[in-house]
C-alpha cells in the first residue's frame, strides 16, 4: 500500500447545542487516510460514524460545532476554513455518495446533464468534451449503452442503475477522496455486492481514497484495506481488515462480531446486550463498560487509552493492560484467531 497520507484526523471533538444540553457526539477521535485505501468506519446507530466524515467534509449541522483538534487536508485545517474555501474542497477534492441516491439526483432534468453540469463545474472543457466525458463515466460505472441514457431521466432507471449515476455524479468532480455514508442500505444484497465491486474497481481506476460507513461488517470484509469501529462517539479499534475480522481485541467488536452471521466458522452468535450511553452526559469511565461482561472497577473510572497490538492495530480497552487478568473471548472469536492462524500458515 502506498503510505502518502492524505488526511489526518487528530483529537476530533464534534458537538451539537440542543435544549437538552450538548450531544458529544465525536469525541475525540484520531485516524489517517492514506492515498488509495479504502477505510471502512462501522458501528452501530448513533456511534458518531456519519458526524465523523460530515466534520471531515465540513458539512456540520447549524447547531454542530467543532469543539478540538484538527483536520488535515492537503495542509489545510478543516476545522478552520470558512465557508467558501470548504465549498471549492467538496466541489474539488471530496465527494460523497448518499444513502438514498432519489435524494442527490434532480428528478427534473436528465441524467446527461447532471453529469455534464458537475463536470463543467470543476473542469474547463466545452459542451461537446463535457457530453463526451458523461458518456464515459455512465459508461464507466458500467450502464450499458451510455449514449442513449445521457437523454432520460432518475426514474427511468431501476435502483441499482441510480446508485452507479450517483457514482458517476461523484466522479466527475476526480476527488481525492470518496466517501460513501452507507451507500447500499437502500438496495437488495446482490445489488449491494455490485456497488460494492465497482466501488473498489473505480478507486483501483482514478487512484482516489474511499471511506466507507457502515454498520454492516459483514458488508466491508471483502473491500476495505483497514477498518475503524466506533463506539459512543469514539474509535475503539482499528487495525488492517484481517486484524479486526480474524483477531479483534475490544470486546464491542467481538460482540459486532459474534453477531454477524458466519459461515465459514460456524460459532454460535453473540449479541451485545443494553443501548449505547447518553451523550449528552456520557460515562466517566469506558462508555462500553456498562454492557461489557468483562468489565473491570477501572473501566467505570477511567477511559481507557489506544493500547497498540501491532503497528497497525491498536485497541482502547483495559483488557489490553500489562496487569489485566486474561479473559477468553467468546467462541466465535477463538474460532476467527484459529482461522487466521491456518490463512497464514
Ligand atoms: N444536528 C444534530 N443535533 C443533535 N444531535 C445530533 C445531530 N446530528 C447528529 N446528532 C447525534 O450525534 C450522534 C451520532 O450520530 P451519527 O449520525 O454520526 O451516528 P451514526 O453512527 O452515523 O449512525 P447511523 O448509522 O444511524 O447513521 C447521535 O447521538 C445523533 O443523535
Amino acid at each position: 500500500m502506498n503510505k502518502e497520507k492524505i488526511l489526518e484526523v487528530k483529537d476530533l471533538e464534534i458537538s451539537f447545542r440542543t435544549h437538552a444540553g450538548d450531544v458529544q457526539a465525536v469525541r475525540g477521535i484520531s485516524f489517517d487516510l492514506f492515498k488509495g485505501e479504502t477505510l471502512a468506519i462501522v458501528g452501530e446507530s448513533g456511534s458518531g460514524k456519519s458526524v465523523t466524515v460530515k466534520g471531515v467534509m465540513g458539512l456540520l449541522a447549524d447547531n454542530g460545532y467543532y469543539k478540538n483538534g484538527h483536520i488535515l487536508f492537503e495542509g489545510h485545517d478543516v476545522t478552520k476554513m470558512k465557508e467558501a474555501q470548504l465549498h471549492s474542497v467538496r466541489g474539488n477534492k471530496m465527494a460523497m455518495i448518499f444513502q438514498d441516491p432519489m435524494t442527490s439526483l434532480d428528478p427534473t432534468m436528465t441524467i446527461g446533464k447532471q453529469i455534464m453540469e458537475v463536470i463543467r463545474l470543476h473542469q474547463k472543457v466545452s459542451k461537446k468534451e463535457a457530453f463526451e466525458k458523461a458518456v464515459k463515466l455512465i459508461d464507466m460505472v458500467g450502464i450499458p449503452e451510455p449514449r442513449s441514457r445521457m437523454k432520460q431521466y432518475p426514474h427511468q432507471f431501476s435502483g441499482g442503475m441510480r446508485q452507479r449515476i450517483v457514482i458517476a455524479i461523484a466522479l466527475a468532480c476526480e476527488p481525492t477522496i470518496l466517501i460513501a455514508d452507507e451507500p447500499t442500505t437502500a438496495l437488495d444484497v446482490t445489488i449491494q455486492a455490485q456497488i460494492l465491486d465497482l466501488v473498489k474497481d473505480l478507486q483501483q481506476k482514478i487512484g482516489a481514497s474511499v471511506i466507507f460507513i457502515t454498520h454492516d461488517l459483514g458488508v466491508v470484509a471483502n473491500v476495505a484495506d483497514r477498518v475503524a469501529v466506533m463506539y459512543a462517539g469514539k474509535m475503539v479499534e482499528v487495525g488492517t481488515s484481517d486484524e479486526v475480522f480474524y483477531d479483534p481485541r475490544h470486546p464491542y467488536t467481538w460482540g459486532l462480531i459474534g453477531s454477524m452471521p458466519d459461515l465459514e466458522t460456524e460459532g454460535e452468535l453473540y449479541a451485545i446486550p443494553g443501548t449505547p450511553p447518553n451523550l449528552i452526559k456520557p460515562p466517566v469511565g469506558d462508555a462500553f463498560a456498562i454492557r461489557n461482561k468483562f468489565a473491570m472497577d477501572v473501566d467505570f473510572e477511567e477511559q481507557p487509552p489506544m493500547f497498540e497490538i501491532s503497528k497497525t492495530h491498536k485497541a482502547a480497552t483495559w483488557l489490553l493492560h500489562e496487569n489485566a487478568p486474561e479473559v477468553t473471548p467468546p467462541d466465535v472469536i477463538i474460532k476467527r484467531r484459529e482461522r487466521l492462524k491456518e490463512v497464514n500458515s
